[in-house]
Parts: C-alpha cells; sequence; structure tokens
C-alpha cells in the first residue's frame, strides 16, 4: 500500500508541475481526479501513511480561526513607481551613475498579491500574505491548494525562500462573478480583490474552488550566491517546479525598455490574467547588492505602471 501510496504522489504531483510549471499538460482531468480520488482512499484507509506534503493536502479542508501573524525572513521590498519614459530614463542615469555596463530584465507585474513561501527540507512549511511588509499573514493551508505552488522541491535545498504574485485567472474571476451573482451574493470588483478575498477566506475548502495561479519571481537563500542574474534566478525556480511567467525580456539599453513598454500598454489586455505594469530590474545580482536599498526600496528595480 505504502508503495502504491507513494507511486500516487509522485504521479499526481508530476502531473502539477508539467501543468502549472511547464504549461504541458500530460493528464486528462478525468486521469488527475481518478488518481486523486484513490491516493485520498487509501490515505483514509492508512492514516498511518498520511503526510503534510501529500498532493491530497491540496484540496483543503483546514477551516482556521483567524490567521497567525509570522514575521518574513527578510522584509518584503515595495517598488518605486515611474510613469512615462521621463521617469525611466532618470531611473537609468541613477543606475548608471553607480555601475558600469548595465542589462535591464523586464518582467510584467501581475495584479495580485505578493506571497512569501517558505520551504525546509524540500518542503513547502509556510506561506504568507505581504502584510506590511515585516509581518503577513500565515495562509499556509489556503496556498497548499493552489496547485501552481509546489508542496515539494524539485531539487535538494536545505531551506529556500521564494517571492511571487498570487492572483486570479481572468476566466475564474468572470465564472466566480457569475456564481456569485446567481447565489445573490456581491461581486468582486476585479480579480485582484477576489484573489485577496479567496487567499485570506478562513476556509481553505473554498480558496481550493477558486483557481487561484501564482508565479514566482525572486529567491532569498544562501544558494543565491551561485544565481548571478534574475535570468539565473528564474531559471532555478522554472527547476525547483514554480511557475515562473513566461513574458520577460533582457534589454541593454534603457530606450530598448521604453519601446517595449510602449508596446505592452497595447498589448496589456492580451493575457489571461490582468497586469498593471512591468518590473524593470538589473539583471547582475552582484550590480544589484552594489546599488542596494533606499529607505524603503531596491535601487536596482523600477516598476513601470500603465497608463490608467
Ligand atoms: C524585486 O522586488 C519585486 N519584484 C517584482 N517582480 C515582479 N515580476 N512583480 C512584482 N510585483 C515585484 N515586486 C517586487 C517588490
Amino acid at each position: 500500500v505504502s508503495q502504491r501510496i507513494e507511486a500516487l504522489r509522485e504521479q499526481i504531483e508530476e502531473a502539477n508541475y508539467q501543468y502549472y510549471g511547464l504549461d504541458q499538460p500530460t493528464l486528462s482531468d478525468a486521469e488527475y481526479d481518478a488518481l486523486l480520488q484513490e491516493l485520498i482512499r487509501l490515505e483514509k484507509e492508512h492514516p498511518e501513511f498520511l503526510t503534510p506534503d501529500s498532493p491530497s493536502q491540496r484540496v483543503g479542508g483546514y477551516i482556521a480561526k483567524e490567521f497567525p501573524k509570522v514575521r518574513h525572513a527578510e522584509a518584503l521590498l515595495s517598488l518605486d513607481n515611474a510613469f512615462d519614459a521621463g521617469d525611466l530614463l532618470e531611473f537609468d542615469r541613477r543606475v548608471r551613475s553607480m555601475v558600469a555596463e548595465v542589462e535591464y530584465v523586464v518582467e510584467l507585474k501581475i495584479d495580485g498579491l505578493t506571497v512569501a513561501l517558505t520551504y525546509e527540507d524540500g518542503a513547502l512549511v509556510r506561506g504568507a500574505t505581504r502584510g506590511d511588509g515585516e509581518v503577513g499573514e500565515e495562509i499556509t493551508a489556503n496556498l497548499k491548494t493552489i496547485p501552481a505552488i509546489p508542496l515539494r522541491l524539485r531539487k535538494q535545498a536545505d531551506r529556500l525562500d521564494v517571492r511571487g504574485e498570487g492572483y486570479m485567472p481572468k476566466g475564474s474571476f468572470l465564472r466566480l462573478n457569475q456564481e456569485r451573482e446567481e447565489a445573490g451574493q456581491p461581486l468582486f470588483a476585479n480579480p485582484r480583490n477576489a484573489a485577496a478575498g479567496s487567499l485570506r477566506q478562513l476556509d481553505s475548502r473554498i480558496t481550493a474552488q477558486r483557481k487561484l495561479g501564482y508565479f514566482a519571481y525572486q529567491v532569498l537563500t544562501p544558494e543565491e550566491g551561485e544565481l548571478a542574474s534574475q535570468t539565473a534566478v528564474l531559471d532555478y525556480l522554472k527547476e525547483q517546479g514554480f511557475s515562473v511567467n513566461p513574458e520577460y525580456r533582457v534589454f541593454s539599453a534603457i530606450e530598448e525598455v521604453i519601446a517595449y513598454c510602449g508596446e505592452m500598454v497595447e498589448k496589456r489586455h492580451n493575457y489571461p490574467y490582468d497586469i498593471d505594469g512591468l518590473v524593470i530590474k538589473v539583471n547582475d545580482i552582484a550590480q544589484q547588492r552594489e546599488l542596494g536599498f533606499t529607505a524603503k526600496s531596491p535601487r536596482w528595480a523600477i516598476a513601470y505602471k500603465f497608463p490608467a
């Protein structure tokens, strides 16, 4: 039985990774559900084999009284904003006044909410909202219901702190508001509010029904020393099984970044999730360290906000 349970877990998590990590589904929904139902049945019959990182724990069933507070390993940053080419040229001038040759990575700014994840010995042990940047709400049970968040890392790491954006895809948002309309419940104003409400549900079974997504974009670990650039961080996150938004670009001149921002203003509604801008980062980690932080924001990153 324990071999069967182990085999089912592997198959289910592999299917999750293929679907949410690589965007290449391998099992049909029916096949996936059949495996999950068999795993849940076997774990019920043999509770001695149940473990907290089993994919059966994704379906929720945990009702919190309230959310404990948790202090983040490192304060979660907030980004300075740029609204036009002038702001971006000014950002580039400040960067170049401190470092020589610089390359920028430009990532989508998903309109969701920041979620910090902590893995110990490869298992997801804690997840939290941003809160005030220092202290957030511990919402691990809810986060376990998001298939795009791996319960176990794919490669060995003693400890891994990941930052990313929790969000609700537009399809989930429309379906949810339809259901609420039919049930005579108040509608959510936008996917960001719906995601925040869903992640802060006390009953994780409700979170599990909300079909949320997650895009990882940052790591805080000793391994980070071996990760020399933001693009290497994104590759590492993909290798570890995280869903990383594929729409990122690398540019060596701010004029190219400005042109790309202009393009993206036109294309911002072409995605199955809301985006409210782009995040421009110095690619080289050593240069990020040289540039450091102001009181509240990194000097090596800026958010370009789309016109309202
Ligand atoms: C380095 O700090 C950040 N990086 C980010 N990257 C992306 N893609 N999206 C964000 N919302 C974001 N937010 C922060 C504070």
